[in-house]
């Protein structure tokens, strides 16, 4: 392993660790073999949620795959999941049972700023994030003021956060006018024993309508521009799985 990809930036401080950025955390070639394979095999999901008397887009799709922390049981083998745990672990050890995907198609996707639901996080486990695709950018905010921190996220790159930096900080996507090609997030996290994210789907009413591999880098506008679906990107409620918890300000997964 060269040194470079080994020692990563430090944007946020805590006692957890903060959030820390490895550029190159894996090379190119192996960064475009995983998310090619993502895209093609990925169980892609668009999400939309009822919200007060509308239901809106969630602007991205996305995919999860609870598993087992030791056999890792539910990774699909026909995804590069198990492979990408082992290069995460081997860089941040953590508890991890659960990946979510999201898969960004052009500069209109985006998540709005959030912090990861706390109660579907293990207390002191970090947050592994792996980034394939387009670079984009990511937002990170201290709840309690000052500016945002701009962040490119590059293809091959891992961003680490900790649980303590989910109470102090905020993360996003914004959208982009700037053309964009496709970018993916594979984000492993500790999850809680019988959390909901591991019970059925879908929860809360909230409706999913699956995609095939070819479909889902190709954005699929609504019939009528002027009566376009609302998105839940405004209203800050589309940063995650929505759970039995009521909803609240935060969203995130
Ligand atoms: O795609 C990203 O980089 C961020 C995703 C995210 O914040 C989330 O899934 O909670
Ligand atoms: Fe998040």
């Amino acid at each position: 392993m060269d040194l470079f990809a080994a020692t990563p930036i430090q944007l946020v401080e805590d006692a957890e660790g903060g959030i820390r950025y490895w550029p190159a955390f894996v090379d190119e070639g192996e960064a475009e073999a995983w998310f090619q394979a993502l895209c093609a095999h990925c169980e892609w999901q668009h999400q939309r949620r009822p919200m007060y008397d509308r239901v809106v887009d969630v602007p991205r799709l996305q995919a999860w795959y609870p598993f087992d922390q030791d056999s890792h049981e539910g990774l699909p083998a026909s995804l590069p999941l198990a492979k990408m745990l082992a290069r995460v672990q081997a860089s941040v050890p953590g508890g991890y049972n659960s990946v979510g995907l999201n898969l960004y198609r052009d500069g209109h996707d985006s998540v709005a700023m959030h912090n990861d639901k706390l109660h579907m996080l293990v207390p002191g486990q970090p947050i592994a994030l792996v980034s394939l695709g387009a670079p984009r950018r990511m937002n990170i905010r201290a709840k309690a003021g000052g500016r945002a921190l701009g962040i490119d996220l590059e293809p091959g790159s891992l961003l680490v956060m900790s649980h303590a930096s989910q109470v102090t900080h905020e993360h996003g996507i914004p959208k982009t006018a700037r053309p964009a090609a496709p970018r993916m997030s594979a984000v492993y996290r500790a999850r809680p024993a019988m959390s909901p994210h591991l019970q059925a789907r879908p929860e809360n009413g909230e409706m999913r309508r699956s995609f095939t591999p070819a479909q889902a880098l190709h954005r699929q506008r609504p019939a009528s521009a002027g009566q376009g679906r609302q998105e839940a990107d405004a209203q800050r409620l589309d940063a995650g799985t929505p759970s039995a918890a009521p909803p609240s300000r935060v969203g995130g997964q």
